[in-house]
């Protein structure tokens, strides 16, 4: 069973904060997003443009419930939390769920160059802040600790979480 799952709008630093933590904590680090275009051996992109997000949500839940099951620390994609049967899986799971918190405005800067969200590319700017605060509500529901990631470190989160095994343990047993 993995040992944590991080959720998060796009860009809160899963990935990065999740391949730390799994490097400090010498556990192995399992990416959705990864998994994904493991198994299809298509890009987040190409699976979007060819199949449609439907099919890459679909995907997405199958690739959640087996990640699950694995040893590691569990990075998600940022629309996982979104869907109704994902949130319960991961409430039922008995998995300690970290919400990685960013403001749009950070999570802005840090994408400006990024070409892999298919569902940045079509958001104007009001519709990115609506976007993320309309997803606020699902990760703050699934969350068992939130950590704001604005301006700091990604060492410096992993060291937080880090800090909360406390937590994390009892919600295991
Ligand atoms: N704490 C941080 N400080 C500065 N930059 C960061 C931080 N965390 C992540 N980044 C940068 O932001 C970008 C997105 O990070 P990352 O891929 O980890 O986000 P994500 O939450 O996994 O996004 P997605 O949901 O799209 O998978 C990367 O370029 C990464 O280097
Ligand atoms: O926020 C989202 O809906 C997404 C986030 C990424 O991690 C990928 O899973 C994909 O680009 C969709
Ligand atoms: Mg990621």
């Amino acid at each position: 069973m993995a040992q944590c799952i991080l959720i998060g709008f796009m860009g809160s630093g899963k990935t990065t904060v999740g391949r730390l933590m799994a490097e400090t904590t010498r556990t192995p680090h399992l990416d959705l997003d990864e998994l994904i275009i493991a198994q299809s051996g298509q890009s987040i992109n190409q699976i979007f443009a060819a199949h449609g997000e439907a099919y890459f949500r679909d995907l997405e839940s199958q690739v959640l419930r087996s990640a699950m099951r694995a040893e590691g620390i569990l990075s998600t994609g940022g629309g996982t939390p979104v869907r109704k049967e994902n949130r319960d899986l991961l409430a039922q799971s008995g998995i300690p769920v970290i919400f990685l918190k960013a403001s749009p405005e950070v999570i802005r800067a840090r994408l400006k160059e990024a070409s892999d969200r298919p569902l940045l590319r079509k958001l104007s700017a009001r519709q990115f802040v609506h976007l993320h605060e309309e997803r606020e509500a699902y990760y703050a529901q699934a969350a068992d600790l939130t950590v704001v990631t604005n301006h700091r470190k990604p060492a410096d989160i992993v060291r937080e979480i880090l800090t909360r095994a406390d937590l994390l343990e009892s919600k295991r047993k």
